[in-house]
């Protein structure tokens, strides 16, 4: 089935455009549930699940739902994570599903039919995809993404210390990993003013000499508990700060149990970053 909706790329600029560029993480840890006075079971999922979609949903251009916290509460933490998706879509905040998913490609297909295809009882707006298979690997979820009008973020620079142990080691042709998945999206997004193939480039990755103008958002996780501030972000997105998702979940998230305190976090953390892009 092929979608009539717009490209995810254009549809994410117009969502920035009207509410700001912050993307709030939606990841239920065990800690934090118990910090909101929550039992770290499906219940308790639930209610942390609702109360996030009653503080943001329709008030921040993109969340991002963390699945490993759904998961890690079986097929009861998927039912939460299924009816959170829909009520923040059908509030119209875009949901970019945080799976890290990527396969062989027959499997990748069955992972976008899973998430992308707009039919599936999970479809979100876009996934986070893992190009360690190789970038081709992934071409059943770009070729599904653009079908449907969804988006992919696929690792390139990610915020963690073990990163460059693979992202900065070199490929046959001489790039280094990330700037080769880089190139690829570059390629992906051409002839779009607003790229549908976004990279994932943490906060925290300090001064990087890749080119990080692919044509298409790139999503900036780190901001907050990993130490990412809006001046980090500023120095290692010189250039492109127009293209950035800032994301933060802790962060935001330590604001709970409180609708109107959440919903405020959430609202504090983006003003910073609409400066600091506006400026
Ligand atoms: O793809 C991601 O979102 C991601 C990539 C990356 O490089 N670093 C990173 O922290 N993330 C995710 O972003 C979120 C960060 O959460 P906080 O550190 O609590 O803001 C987690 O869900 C991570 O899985």
């Amino acid at each position: 089935m092929t979608s009539t909706t717009a490209p995810f790329g254009e549809r994410l600029h117009a969502a920035v455009s009207s509410r700001g560029p912050m993307c709030v993480g939606l990841d239920p840890h065990a800690p934090l549930l118990e910090a909101w006075g929550l039992p770290d079971s499906p219940q308790g999922l639930d209610r942390f699940a609702g109360t996030f979609v009653e503080a943001l949903a329709g008030q921040v251009a993109v969340v991002k739902p963390q699945s490993a916290f759904f998961e890690r509460h079986g097929s009861a933490g998927i039912a939460v994570l299924e009816r959170a998706v829909a009520d923040l879509r059908a509030a119209g905040t875009l949901v970019l599903l945080d799976v890290k998913r990527g396969d062989i490609g027959s499997t990748s297909q069955a992972y976008a039919d899973a998430y992308l295809d707009q039919t599936s009882p999970l479809a979100v707006d876009a996934v986070t995809a893992s190009p360690f298979l190789g970038t081709g690997s992934l071409d059943p979820m770009v070729g599904t993404a653009r079908r449907h009008g969804a988006g992919l973020f696929v690792l390139a620079l990610t915020s963690n210390p073990e990163a460059p142990q693979v992202q900065a080691a070199r490929t046959t042709e001489g790039s280094s990993v990330a700037g080769a998945v880089l190139s690829w999206l570059r390629g992906l997004n051409e002839g779009s003013e607003h790229g549908s193939f976004g990279a994932v480039v943490g906060a925290t990755i300090g001064d990087t000499e890749e080119d990080l103008a692919i044509g298409g958002p790139l999503l900036v996780p780190g901001v907050g508990a990993q130490g990412g501030t809006p001046e980090s972000v500023r120095r290692t997105f010189a250039g492109v700060l127009p293209r950035v998702l800032p994301s933060s979940s802790r962060e935001v998230l330590g604001a709970g149990p409180g609708v109107a305190a959440l919903r405020d976090a959430a609202q504090r953390a983006n003003d910073a970053f609409v400066d600091l892009l506006g400026s």
